[in-house]
């Protein structure tokens, strides 16, 4: 790997992951990675094939054909599969749903994980904020800077429930919880692994757990 300053962070489902480390980035100078992404957009690119995700051997055929690009500048974020936008479509509960099943698979892990050594060794940044699940103990286990991002559930249903609405708002907590348990299948990130520092937002503002993390990297940069 590079010299890029790597903070890797994990956490379950609606931990904060993905807001806290965008704005983390911003205010250090540095480049921001999505993992979540990635596995978001397969399970957007097989649904919009018509590509049973539940089927290991279709999954893994489908893999060389995916196209994949992320922007990893934190003011400018964006998700392509070939030349079809969809940040925002791989947000949407439905691919949330079917997310699961393709991040269980092996190859998949292995493919996305190659895509996220090299963008991270590729950053032309200081540092790179890398979020997900297997990030401090799979993608980057030596990263100066790693923590798990943790909220109690009902919280981290909360917040995802008001971000939604109608009936989705309703089954967020549900739709949560159900995740996290076929992910902890997979990866494990609802307690942290040896040397991984624990950041518990239940009752911490937005600001104050950005602020948790930029003062934990500035530490690690003796800053
Ligand atoms: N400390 C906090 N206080 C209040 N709201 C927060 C805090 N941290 C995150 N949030 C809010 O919680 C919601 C979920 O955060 P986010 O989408 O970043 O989580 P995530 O871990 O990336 O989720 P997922 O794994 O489902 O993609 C967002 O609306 C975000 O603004
Ligand atoms: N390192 C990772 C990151 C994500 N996943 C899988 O992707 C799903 C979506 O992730 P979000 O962070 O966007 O919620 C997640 O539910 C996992 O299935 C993963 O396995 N490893």
């Amino acid at each position: 790997m590079s010299n890029v300053f790597v903070v890797a962070i994990d956490g379950p489902a609606g931990s904060g992951k993905s807001s806290v480390s965008k704005a983390a980035a911003k205010q250090l100078g540095f480049a921001y990675l999505d993992t979540g992404a990635a596995y978001r957009a397969l399970a957007w690119y097989l649904d919009d094939a018509g590509v049973d995700g539940s089927d290991t051997a279709l999954v893994i055929a489908s893999l060389p054909a995916f196209e994949y690009r992320i922007g990893t500048d934190p003011d400018e974020y964006f998700v392509l599969v070939g030349s079809t936008e969809v940040t925002e479509a791989i947000r949407e509960p439905r691919i949330s749903a079917l997310v699961s099943q393709v991040a269980r698979v092996p190859e998949v892990r292995t493919f996305v994980n190659n895509l996220f050594r090299t963008i991270i060794a590729s950053s032309e940044k200081p540092g790179i904020v890398v979020e997900g699940r297997d990030i401090t103990t799979v993608v980057a286990p030596d990263a100066p800077v790693r923590i798990l991002l943790t909220a109690s559930e009902e919280v981290r249903a909360a917040r995802r429930g008001a971000e939604l609405s109608g009936d989705a708002a309703k089954t967020a907590a549900a739709a949560l919880a159900k995740r996290d348990r076929a992910d902890s299948a997979v990866t494990e990130f609802m307690t942290a692994a040896e040397g991984v520092d624990t950041l518990d937002s239940t009752h911490l503002d937005f600001p104050a757990t950005i602020a948790a993390v930029v003062e934990r990297v500035n530490r690690a940069r003796n800053i």
